[in-house]
């Protein structure tokens, strides 16, 4: 059974009241895709697709107008609880997002983990495991976001996410804001933590590099709707649909770079 099934959902903003017709914006238009455990699903398009919109409708930021998620097999309810949330976690190109400026990282980290019932000791001991498990040194725990890198940030940013114990990460375009070779630590790091861990992970990105580098499974948005699907290696050797090969052509560089 997958981890993770968005069946049939479609995202709408702008109002659909009785007296304002004509001003929604069909962002999401009945989208499913299924993500397993250990493994990493990307969803690709170019901006405006519905991308962000399909993964804020996943970790619930934002409620389907149609179709519904389920976590595990269980359907989610319209608006979750708490211990529902904990469970998936989700990962933004902004890793400032999910981090207090005024705290320390091991204190946003305790903090989080004493909302899970965890004594102040039993937190700041799995504080310095998760620092370690995405491979930063304990020294991190006393830095504030804004004094350490990009690339450390966001490593930062995981160790949050991974601190609910979660079964499912949605990341939003997690390294597009960092340099490349920083990209390349940080997406290693996420392959290795959905082995190990056997997280489910959605994966958003507009870049196609990072998909054939990382992902599993690739569906490719265009226009709110998934044009295209199925494992990365067979949408890459042979697309079907013209925007995918559209998409494909349009960046000649992707064998050499990821060669
Ligand atoms: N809060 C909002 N209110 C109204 N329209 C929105 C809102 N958020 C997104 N949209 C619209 O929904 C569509 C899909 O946007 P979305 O951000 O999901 O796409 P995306 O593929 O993630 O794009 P990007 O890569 O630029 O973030 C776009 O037309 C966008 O303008």
């Amino acid at each position: 059974m997958p981890m993770l099934e968005i069946d049939d959902v479609s995202v709408t903003y702008g109002r659909t009241g009785r007296f304002t017709r004509g001003t929604a914006h069909l962002a999401v238009d009945r989208v499913s895709l299924t993500v397993e455990r250990g493994q990493i699903v990307g969803v690709v398009g170019e901006s405006g697709s519905g991308k962000s919109s399909l993964a804020k409708a996943a970790v619930g930021l934002i409620r389907p107008q149609h179709g519904e998620i389920r976590l595990g097999g269980e359907v989610l309810p319209r608006k979750r609880p708490r211990a529902v949330r904990r469970r998936m976690q989700m990962v933004f190109q902004d890793p400032s997002s999910a981090l207090n400026p005024s705290l320390t990282v091991g204190q946003v980290l305790v903090e989080l983990l004493r909302t899970g019932g965890m004594d102040r000791s039993a937190a700041r001991s799995r504080a310095v495991d998760l620092i370690d498990r995405v491979g930063l040194s304990s020294s991190a725990l006393e830095a504030k976001p804004g004094s350490l890198s990009g690339g450390q940030r966001q490593r930062a940013s995981i160790a949050r996410a991974l601190a609910t114990e979660p079964e499912v990460i949605v990341a939003d375009e997690p390294t597009s804001a960092l340099d490349v070779s920083v990209q390349a630590t940080v997406l290693n790091l996420l392959r290795e933590l959905a082995e190990s861990l056997g997280l489910a992970v959605l994966f958003i990105t507009h870049d196609l590099g990072v998909v054939q580098r990382l992902c599993d499974d690739v569906a490719v948005m265009q226009k709110g709707r998934v044009v295209e699907s199925g494992s990365t290696a067979a949408v890459f050797e042979t697309p079907s649909d013209p925007y995918t090969k559209q998409l494909l052509a349009s960046i000649p560089t992707i064998s050499a770079r990821t060669s």
